[in-house]
């Protein structure tokens, strides 16, 4: 089995030296850098908006992988895609219209993205998996990081794997809340080749970031 991509998610890292955390993570290993937009409104929370990203943008050669907890989120597209965006994922509650949102992803040039929430349906990937480029599973509800995985995620990402091959879909499918080193080879055993960390990853401070992936990427 080859080792999942590591996405660690920079929620849980210092707000106060983010370009540094960013530099150390993708000095440590990581694939891609997951940034976490929420809006307090679509999410109970409020992070990044799109001037961080492009602050950020510098500090790392690594895809940026935005998780976009906005709505509604046309309107912000462009913005996180000219602030460096290389991947935009949007839920398909945060507008109304999700084919068009994603062919806009990727008239845009960003790979497109569509996540679901532990409490939404597999069946609205079916009617545009031609048009994702990933596939990310939620195993918490969004808003927060630290929370715990929901065991029947699991399931859902078999599900997915089984809707993608079944497709002929090449789209990576990406976990997210609670990954673990515990339960990392569980989510990669049910099919999935990303992973998003953030409290596994940045958890011991910088000195512990290596470890911390080559431990999810081993696992
Ligand atoms: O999208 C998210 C929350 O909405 C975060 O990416 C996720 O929670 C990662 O943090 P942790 O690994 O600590 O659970
Ligand atoms: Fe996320």
């Amino acid at each position: 089995m080859t080792a999942p991509l590591i996405c660690p998610s920079i929620l849980a890292s210092d707000f106060a030296k983010l370009g540094s955390e960013v530099a150390a993570i993708e000095a440590a290993g990581a694939d891609w850098v997951h940034v976490d937009v929420m809006d307090g409104h679509f999410v109970p929370n409020i992070t990044i908006g799109p001037d961080v990203v492009k602050a950020l943008r510098p500090h790392a050669k690594l895809p940026f992988d935005v998780h976009l907890m906005v709505a509604p989120v046309d309107p912000w597209l462009e913005a996180y895609r000219n602030a460096g965006a290389d991947i935009l994922t949007v839920h398909p509650e945060s507008g109304p219209h999700l084919h068009r949102t994603l062919g806009r992803i990727r008239q845009l040039g960003a790979r497109a993205g569509v996540v679901l929430n532990p409490g939404t349906s597999l069946s609205v990937l079916e009617d545009v998996v031609e048009l994702v480029d990933l596939v990310l599973i939620m195993s918490v509800n969004p808003g927060f990081g630290g929370q715990s995985f929901i065991d029947s995620s699991l399931r859902k990402i078999e599900r997915t794997r089984a809707l993608l091959d079944a497709a002929g879909s090449k789209a990576h499918l990406q976990v997210d809340g609670g990954v673990t080193a515990a339960n990392a080879g569980a989510c990669v055993s049910a099919g999935a080749d990303a992973l998003v960390a953030g409290t596994a990853v940045f958890k011991g401070g910088p000195e512990a970031y290596a470890a911390n992936i080559a431990a999810l990427k081993a696992a």
